[in-house]
């Protein structure tokens, strides 16, 4: 049997930080895997220069993830048909919002029997339907596609502290292979046989972290952040067993996926930082991603509208106020101080 052939299609901050996880660890496994991992860079200009060139030159995201050195045999490619040439292994790490023009690029193009893993937090809702992203890749490109999620803020784990993550994995196999790529001393794999559990609690913390900012903008204490992860954790669960079949509670309960990533993301994360500043602020979430995130992406508050067009569609609104609070206050004005009404 050939080697694997990894391409990492993204290279944001999460895309860059995995990256060079993946390009450490192949030459440990010199067997199984090509050295050379492929990365598909969405093209751009920083500081003059393309984003491609400087990954290949200085070996260092400096737009996404600066300050942390990439292994050279990671290889930025601006196209995405050249990226994933001969792939058999695609991590897919972006914005969730990006995906759909990206499967559609990629087409015709991936290799048959590739294998596919999604690190996207999202949900992809089409009114009353709603799907994890490791479906939609396996349903549009034909591939079995696992899922990594967990309490993972990309600089932390690109500096090597100590972290865990989980992967909900279609095949045993391939959950294995996955490990064998992305654990590390200090990143952590557990594996777990729930796909659909791992992508919607990366999916659904999101929006328990906006909620989480909000609160710490009001300038509430210690006890509104335990609660606002208690009760968003609860109404993550019920969504779960509400709407798909087969999610298991452990990868909430016990899980790196499920109560770490709640807690990390609503202490430290994008989402929650920014929504801190929209209350202090009083900007918009535009506004305030672009000043504070250097090209970055939110996607809670994105999640939080997408989970609410899709209750509403359900007219099951009322049995998640947490959610719907939030989608309130960050689409419709709805005062902050009301973010805790009927919850
Ligand atoms: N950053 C983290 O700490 C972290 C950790 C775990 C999971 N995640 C998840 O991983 C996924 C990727 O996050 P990230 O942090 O790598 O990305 P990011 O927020 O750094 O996003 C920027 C990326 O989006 C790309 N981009 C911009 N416009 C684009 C377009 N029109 N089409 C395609 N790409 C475009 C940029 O080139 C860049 O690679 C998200 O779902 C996120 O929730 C992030
Ligand atoms: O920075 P955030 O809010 O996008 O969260 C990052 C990771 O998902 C935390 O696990």
């Amino acid at each position: 049997m050939g080697k694997e052939k990894l391409a990492i299609i993204g290279s944001g901050n999460w895309g860059s930080a995995i990256a060079r996880i993946a390009g450490n660890n192949v030459p440990r496994f010199s067997e199984e895997f090509d050295q050379k991992i492929s990365v598909w860079v969405y093209e751009e200009e920083f500081e003059g220069k393309k984003l491609t060139e400087i990954i290949n030159t200085e070996h260092e995201n400096k737009k996404y993830l600066p300050g942390v050195k990439l292994p050279e045999n990671v290889v930025a490619i601006p196209d995405i048909g050249e990226a994933v040439k001969g792939a058999t292994a695609l991590v897919f790490v972006m914005p969730h919002q990006f995906l759909g023009r990206v499967i559609d690029q990629l087409s015709g193009k991936v290799q048959k029997g590739a294998k596919a893993i999604s690190l996207i937090k999202g949900v992809d809702v089409k009114g009353a339907d709603i799907h994890i992203f490791a479906d939609v890749i396996s349903d549009k490109l034909g591939v079995s596609c696992s899922a990594l999620s967990g309490a993972n803020i990309a600089p932390e784990v690109a500096r090597d502290q100590f972290s865990e993550t989980t992967i909900g994995y279609r095949s045993k196999a391939e959950g294995e292979m996955w490990k064998r790529l992305f654990e590390t001393p200090s990143f952590r794999v557990s594996l777990v046989e729930d796909v659909a559990g791992v992508s919607l609690c990366g999916a659904l913390k999101n929006i328990v972290a906006v909620a989480a900012g909000l609160v710490e903008g009001l300038g509430w204490g210690n006890n509104s952040q335990a609660a606002i992860m208690r009760i968003g954790l609860l109404e993550m669960h019920e969504f779960c067993i509400e709407f798909f079949e087969g999610v298991k509670a452990e990868t909430f309960l016990m899980e790196s996926s499920g109560v770490a990533d709640v807690i990390t993301s609503c202490l430290g994360g994008r989402n929650k930082r920014v929504a801190v500043a929209f209350v202090k602020e009083k900007k918009s979430f535009d506004e305030l991603e672009q000043s504070m995130l250097n090209g970055q992406k939110l996607q809670g508050i994105h999640t939080a509208k997408e989970v609410h067009n899709f209750l509403e569609a359900r007219n099951r609104v009322d049995a998640y106020p947490l959610f719907n609070n939030v989608y309130k206050v960050c689409w419709e004005d709805h005062p902050v101080e009301k973010l805790t009404e009927g919850i």
